[in-house]
């Protein structure tokens, strides 16, 4: 099979598109910096209490997962001392057995069951902001007594009962949710770095 480069076209298509949803996201600002605040805060406050971020997702969504997992336990931009996250998306042994033994929905909520106290945050990734297994996350997280984060696009009709900070992009495709995802997700580890270092002069 031979593959052909694409056009200029394409490509002038896909920034042109990523710029106009850069701008939506801006225009809704007033919207969601709130809601970044609350989300950033509710991270701190687990951070600083001893507590712990749990983070999940499916597909794109696990990798942005581990990588904002990675951001808190490693550094994001200054030097700090190392952040306690974790991404329930990594340990295939565990992933194979509750799938296998249980249910593929059950994934992240027995992982949240043996994991989350009061006071943590389990944030959930999901474009569709309906799967059923960062869903379950979510509510298994609620009961425990741990904050709920959902970072989705923009095809839930309202914010999910077990939902404490919905992250909402105005985007509907799938790859494009994710690219507003990974902006909002470094928003957030600047902000708790902010929170933690002191804002840079
Ligand atoms: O990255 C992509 C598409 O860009 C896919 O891997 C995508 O993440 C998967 O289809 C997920 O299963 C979608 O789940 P969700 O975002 O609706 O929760
Ligand atoms: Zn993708």
């Amino acid at each position: 099979m031979t593959t052909s480069p694409p056009t200029a076209d394409l490509v002038r298509r896909q920034f042109t598109g990523a710029l106009r949803r850069h701008r939506d996201t801006l225009d809704l600002l007033p919207a969601l910096e709130p809601e970044l605040a609350r989300a950033a805060e509710r991270c701190v406050s687990a951070l600083c209490g001893g507590g712990k971020l749990l983070i999940c997702g499916n597909g794109g969504s696990a990798a942005d997962a581990q990588h904002f997992a990675a951001e808190l336990t490693g550094r994001f931009r200054r030097e700090r001392a190392p952040l306690a996250a974790l991404a329930l998306t990594t340990d295939s042994s565990a992933l194979t057995c509750i799938g296998n033994d249980y249910d593929f929905a059950d994934v992240f909520a027995r992982q949240v069951r043996a994991l989350a106290r009061p006071g943590d945050v389990l944030v959930g990734i999901s474009t569709s902001g309906s799967s059923p297994n960062v869903r379950r996350a979510l509510s298994a997280a609620r009961e425990i007594g741990a904050h709920t984060v959902l970072l989705s696009g923009d095809r839930l009709p309202e914010t999910p009962a077990e939902v404490d900070v919905l992250l909402a992009v105005p985007a509907d495709r799938t790859a494009q949710i994710q690219e507003m995802h990974i902006l909002l997700i470094h928003v957030l580890c600047e902000t708790i770095d902010d929170a933690l270092l002191g804002v840079e002069a």
